[in-house]
């Protein structure tokens, strides 16, 4: 077992970027909701730079750049539109062409085995979580799944982690978040976790040793 395990009973884990990679699925969505709309469309590679703060923001991000325009300075009505397409597509297809990481099945139900408690914590609309996770054979895996709408608030704010800890009775100091984005280190260290990042992450693009995690992985299995 990873040394930051030692003494902990709770493990959060994120979905995009740290279980699976979910961008080609993401991308094609996007890119048909611009499309719809007469708008140029990115690579893979920019919106894997978008991915993090939740499907909002990934699209505002895409028509900021389809449009060369701020974001703050977007047609709220045009967005709302695309927002609304790239929901429906991505809806429809939302584990096409998305992978699990190598070793992410094993070792959550190592983990599980292990007495972990195991919830899941993503900024991804709730509504995604099921289908995804049925469709990697992972539902039976976590005792919680929390979305990006589930609560008031989302990951870099603590609240998401601080009740799902709450929920299962064990002091923040015994849980763990795992995440491949700032977002998610800024989350478990206001909640008073530990954290531990994976480097094939997202990130916005960035090396995600630049948010001083108590961990570095190269690979889920690395936990073990
Ligand atoms: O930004 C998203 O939609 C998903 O992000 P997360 O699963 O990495 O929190
Ligand atoms: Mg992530």
């Amino acid at each position: 077992m990873h040394p930051l395990l030692s003494g902990k009973k709770l493990i959060a884990f994120d979905l995009d970027g740290t279980l699976i990679d979910s961008v080609p699925d993401l991308a094609a969505a996007l890119a048909r909701a611009l499309e719809a709309e007469d708008l140029a469309v990115p690579e893979q590679e920019n919106v894997s730079r978008w991915v993090g703060n939740g499907t909002y923001r990934l699209v505002e991000r895409g028509l900021a750049w389809a449009q060369s325009t701020p974001e703050n300075r977007l047609d709220r009505a045009r967005l709302n539109r695309l927002y609304a397409a790239f929901m429906r597509y991505y809806g429809k297809a939302p584990h096409r062409l998305t992978r699990l990481y190598p070793g992410a099945a094993e070792t959550l139900y190592a983990l599980r085995e292990a007495g972990f408690v195991l919830v899941l914590i993503t900024n991804k609309p709730e509504r995604f979580i099921a289908p995804l996770l049925e469709h990697f054979a992972l539902s039976e895996a976590f005792a919680l799944c929390l979305g990006g709408d589930s609560l008031a608030r989302k990951k870099p704010d603590p609240l998401p982690l601080t009740h799902a800890a709450a929920r299962f009775s064990v002091a923040p100091s015994a849980c763990v978040m795992v995440g491949d984005s700032c977002h998610d280190i800024a989350a478990g260290k206001a909640a008073g976790f530990a954290t531990a990042a994976l480097t094939y992450g997202y990130n916005h693009g960035e090396p995600i040793g630049q948010s001083r995690p108590d961990a570095l992985l190269d690979s889920l299995s690395e936990l073990l």
